[in-house]
Parts: structure tokens; C-alpha cells; sequence
């Protein structure tokens, strides 16, 4: 007997879970791309400036959006129709944003994890967390080096979009269909398939650049930064491949990308944390008072609780949460940083190194 072949429907009407800086790029992205977009929002304030006055002056103050962004409160209105949803909360409210979705989904929807980030309670990635709370729901994630203002402005970005559902013949996967959907001349996808790698590089690129802001703050130059950058490298790729992720991924837009991208730019918000910090400043101070996420601060915990228990070593960003959790002077944590063994580069190779007694101290200037 013949077998019917399933027709997989084109992604054309996009749900966007999120009306922060992130989730309105990406309507906004959408939008370009020709799809019909409805955004959900949990501030009434910020539906009604979408609606109004095509602006989102709360999260992403200076650009006007396009017209056709549907704005809205309601959870159900906004995925009713839609072909694909795209989930961009912050990550430690990921499970509970699945739980609110899940009576409003119909069957085999797909979801879009947006998001950047290791779930503190658990150390699940986002992509787990979603096979906890929709197992039924194919998944992929969005990542990459995407500062919101410059996508929404319509600058050149590039993007990775992964997801590991293999596609049968005549089929594309997920991430390949969601591709086709968001890509336009200056939103240029690239399809991938470890989603674990690419998960690993944008959690751990947050917890990284807070620590390219301290030195920053701490007036340290170009070399302390290229440092911090590729040993950091080093500790997403230990991690990623101890979950099981590919080595090549880090080597992509979501790892070295995201990475360069965030340890470089005081857009980023977790560098201009780190840097206020070292210059003593407050969280209310250093956002003026706004509603900011700063990915980095609870994922320094999960991603460093998670290493710990894989037995994988994260020395960056074990300073970082020295720092912002436990609170150990930032000078402090720099002079442990730099007063470990010396080691090898890479770690694979054998080389006789001196045993810690053998290691002289380091001594940290003192540049305050
Ligand atoms: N901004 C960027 O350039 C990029 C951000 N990302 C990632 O996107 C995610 C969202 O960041 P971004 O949009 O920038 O953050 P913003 O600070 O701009 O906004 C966060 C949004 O999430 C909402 N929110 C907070 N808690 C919840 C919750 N429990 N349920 C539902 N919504 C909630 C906020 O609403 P409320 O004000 O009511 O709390 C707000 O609308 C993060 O993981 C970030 O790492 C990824 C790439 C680029
Ligand atoms: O993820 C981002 C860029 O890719 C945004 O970084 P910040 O959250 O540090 O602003």
C-alpha cells in the first residue's frame, strides 16, 4: 500500500512570546520577512505604545517599528492561528512561560527557544526544560551574535538556527523551515543541528562577558579581553561537549560569534554590568532605573553548578560568580584567576607542568 506522505505547512503566521528588547527585534524581523506576526506582551504599556504609536519605548526606545505587528495580552489571541511560536523570555521564566502556553497550543506546534540561558533549579538547558513541559512540540533554537537595536534597525546579522529533528525525504527540518521564514537580506540565517552546542555557547557567553565588563571597568586593555575571550571559549566548549554537543559548534556564530560579539560592546548589558561593578556602581544605578535582564548573573550559578557536578572546569566563570554571587572583591577573584597552575594549550596535549608548589604567586597590582 501506497504510504501518505505528511505535508509539512509552511511557517507563515509567527507568534512572538515576549514584548522585551529581543522579542520585538524579532517581530520586527518577521515582519520584514513577509510573515504575519502577533506579539504578546505581558505589559499592558507596551501593547498599547505596539498598537499606538508603533514603538516599544519601554524595551527598545528610538525605533519605529513597521506596521502589521499585532499587539496583544492575551496568550490564546496571540497563538491561535499562529504556525510557529517564538519564546523569548528571559530563561529563568522559560517553564513557567511553557506551562501558561500549553492550553493555547494546538498539537505538534512548533516552538522557537529565543532565550539565552541554563534553568538555575534544575541545570536543564532551555531545550529540556521545553521536553518537560511540551514533550509533544518540535523545538529549535535561535541564537547568535544579535544585539536587538541593530537587528531591529535592519543591520547585517547573522544567525544560527538549530534544531535536531531529522527530516525525512522531501522535507526540511525545523531549524531549515524557520530559516525560510525569519531570513531576509540583512537577517541571514544558518541551519544547524546541535542544538545542545548552540544552547551551551549563548548561556555561557553572558556569564563571560560579565567578566570582559570587570576588566573593562577595572581599566584592563585589549590583551585582558582577548584573553578572557578565548579561554572562555575554551570553558563553553569543555562544557558543551560534556553535554554532548559538537566540538566544531563553538567555532560558529553561536559560540566565537556570540562571544566576540558580547565581550566587546557595552551594548551588551551583561558587559555594562560587569563594568559598573568594577566601578563600584549599583544595579539601579548602572540601568538608570529601567527593567534590564542580565542573563549573566543567575546563569554564573547554573552554569557553574552544572560544570561542577560534570566535573568540568569553568575558572572564568567560577571568578564571575565569586563575584556577583558570593561577593569576593573583584581584584580578589582576578588574583585566584591568575594565581592557578599554569596550563597547557590545549588541554589535550601533555606537557610537564610545575605542580602548585612549584607555582610562584602572582601578585595583582592594585589599580584602583
Ligand atoms: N536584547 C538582546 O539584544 C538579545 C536578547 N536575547 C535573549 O532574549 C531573552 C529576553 O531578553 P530581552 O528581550 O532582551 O529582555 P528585556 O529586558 O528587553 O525584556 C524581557 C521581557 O521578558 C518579560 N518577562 C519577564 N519575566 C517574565 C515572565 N515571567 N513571563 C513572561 N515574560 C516575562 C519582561 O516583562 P516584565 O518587564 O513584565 O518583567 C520583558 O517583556 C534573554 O534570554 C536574552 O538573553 C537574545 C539575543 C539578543
Ligand atoms: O545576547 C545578546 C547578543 O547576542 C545580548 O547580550 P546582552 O544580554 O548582554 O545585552
Amino acid at each position: 500500500m501506497k504510504q501518505q506522505q505528511e505535508v509539512v505547512p509552511a511557517i507563515d503566521r509567527i507568534a512572538v512570546m515576549g514584548g522585551g528588547a529581543w522579542g520585538t527585534a524579532l517581530a520586527v524581523t518577521a515582519i520584514r520577512a513577509g510573515r504575519q506576526v502577533t506579539l504578546w506582551a505581558r505589559e499592558p504599556e507596551v501593547v498599547e505604545a505596539i498598537r499606538t504609536s508603533q514603538t516599544n519605548p519601554v524595551f527598545l526606545p528610538g525605533i519605529e517599528l513597521p506596521p502589521g505587528i499585532m499587539a496583544t495580552t492575551d496568550l490564546g489571541d496571540a497563538v491561535r492561528e499562529a504556525d510557529a511560536v517564538l519564546l523569548v523570555v528571559p530563561s529563568q521564566h522559560v517553564r513557567e512561560a511553557c506551562q501558561a502556553l500549553k492550553p493555547h497550543l494546538s498539537p505538534r506546534l512548533p516552538i522557537v527557544i529565543c532565550a539565552k540561558g541554563i534553568e538555575q533549579d534544575t541545570g536543564l538547558l532551555l531545550q529540556s526544560v521545553l521536553a518537560d513541559e511540551l514533550p509533544d512540540h518540535p523545538v529549535a533554537v535561535l541564537s547568535g551574535p544579535t544585539f536587538a537595536h541593530e537587528v531591529a534597525a535592519g543591520e547585517p546579522t547573522a544567525v544560527t538556527i538549530a534544531s535536531d529533528d531529522v527530516p525525512t525525504a522531501g522535507e526540511s527540518s525545523l531549524a531549515a523551515r524557520m530559516a525560510v521564514a525569519l531570513g531576509t537580506q540583512t537577517f541571514r540565517p544558518y541551519v544547524a543541528d546541535d542544538v545542545t552546542g548552540v544552547e551551551v555557547g549563548g548561556a555561557v557567553k553572558n556569564v563571560l562577558a560579565l567578566a570582559s565588563g570587570m576588566a573593562s571597568g577595572l581599566s584592563f586593555g585589549a590583551n585582558t579581553r582577548a584573553a578572557i575571550i578565548t579561554r572562555g571559549l575554551d570553558e563553553i566548549k569543555r562544557l558543551s561537549e560534556a553535554l554532548g554537543g559538537r566540538r566544531d559548534t563553538v567555532t560558529g556564530l553561536s559560540g566565537i560569534g556570540d562571544l566576540t560579539l558580547t565581550c566587546s560592546s557595552e551594548q551588551s548589558r551583561n558587559m555594562r554590568y560587569g563594568m559598573g561593578l568594577a566601578m563600584g556602581r549599583s544595579a539601579a544605578d548602572i540601568f538608570d532605573g529601567r527593567p534590564v535582564v542580565v542573563e549573566g548573573v543567575e546563569n554564573a550559578v547554573s552554569v557553574t553548578d552544572l560544570a561542577r557536578r560534570l566535573g568540568v572546569e569553568m575558572p572564568i566563570c567560577e571568578a564571575v560568580r565569586a563575584v556577583v554571587i558570593d561577593g569576593m572583591p573583584i581584584q580578589e577573584a582576578v588574583a585566584t584567576l591568575l594565581g592557578r597552575p599554569f596550563k597547557a594549550e590545549p588541554r589535550s596535549i601533555d606537557l610537564l607542568l610545575p605542580g602548585p608548589s612549584d607555582t610562584t604567586t602572582l601578585i595583582m597590582e592594585d589599580r584602583s
